[in-house]
């Protein structure tokens, strides 16, 4: 548990010295990086970047632009299980009391119902293993997909700043794998 904190410190920390110009540039590359994620009748989970995350707002915007349905996060009143709601201008944002994110009122589904779902992250290694806030929502969340079959959706899509690679992940027993990650140098699949 020690490990984690430190861990989190020390990611948090690499990301947050890198300069504005370099992370406006990261997050522009997204949406053509993703390209192949986000057509047209997709229904994505996003996230809306706090702090040093790496923004999706560009990759939000291509994807609704190209006809996908682009939805957020928001935490539950009871337990850990994340609900999705759908941008779809019918709504209000909001701010979320507890830790202050941007989230969206509106109909809400779960993540079992997305196509891709891009998670947020603080670390991740070359096995696909994340180490989030500490939260644990999107374990959570994701418990369903713990014994993977191949094609069971949503895809799941780890974003995050090159410098936040590491070479392992303290592992725990509910941690969910990602299927992917999507950083400013590419999009890569995990075996
Ligand atoms: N942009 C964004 N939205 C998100 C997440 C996220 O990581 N990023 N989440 C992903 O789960 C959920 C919110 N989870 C959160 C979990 C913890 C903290 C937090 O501030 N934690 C404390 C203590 C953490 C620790 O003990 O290390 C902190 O950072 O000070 C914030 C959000 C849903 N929405
Ligand atoms: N599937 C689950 N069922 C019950 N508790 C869970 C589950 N997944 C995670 N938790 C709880 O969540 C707490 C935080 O887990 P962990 O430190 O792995 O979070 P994280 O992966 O960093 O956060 P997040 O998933 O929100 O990004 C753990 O103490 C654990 O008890």
């Amino acid at each position: 548990m020690q490990d984690k904190t430190v861990l989190r410190r020390t990611l948090r920390r690499a990301r947050a010295k890198l300069s504005p110009a370099y992370r406006t540039a990261a997050a522009a590359r997204l949406p053509s990086l993703a390209r192949a994620l986000i057509g047209r009748g997709k229904r994505l989970g996003a996230y809306v970047a706090a702090g040093s995350e790496l923004d999706l707002t560009p990759l939000m915007n291509a994807a609704l632009w190209r006809g996908a349905r682009v939805f957020v996060p928001s935490i539950p009143r009871r337990h850990r299980r994340l609900w999705f709601t759908e941008i779809d201008g019918r709504g209000r944002w909001y701010r979320e009391p507890r830790y202050h994110l941007w989230e969206y009122h509106g109909p809400r589904v779960r993540a079992e119902s997305l196509d891709v779902l891009f998670v947020p992250l603080v670390g991740v290694d070359a096995h696909g293993y994340r180490l989030g806030q500490g939260g644990g929502f999107y374990d959570s969340s994701l418990h369903f997909r713990r014994h993977r079959r191949v094609g069971r959706k949503p895809l799941i899509v780890g974003v995050a700043f090159d410098c936040q690679k590491v070479d392992a992940v303290p592992r725990e027993p509910w941690d969910v794998r990602l299927d992917a990650l999507l950083t400013e140098s590419g999009l890569t699949r995990f075996r």
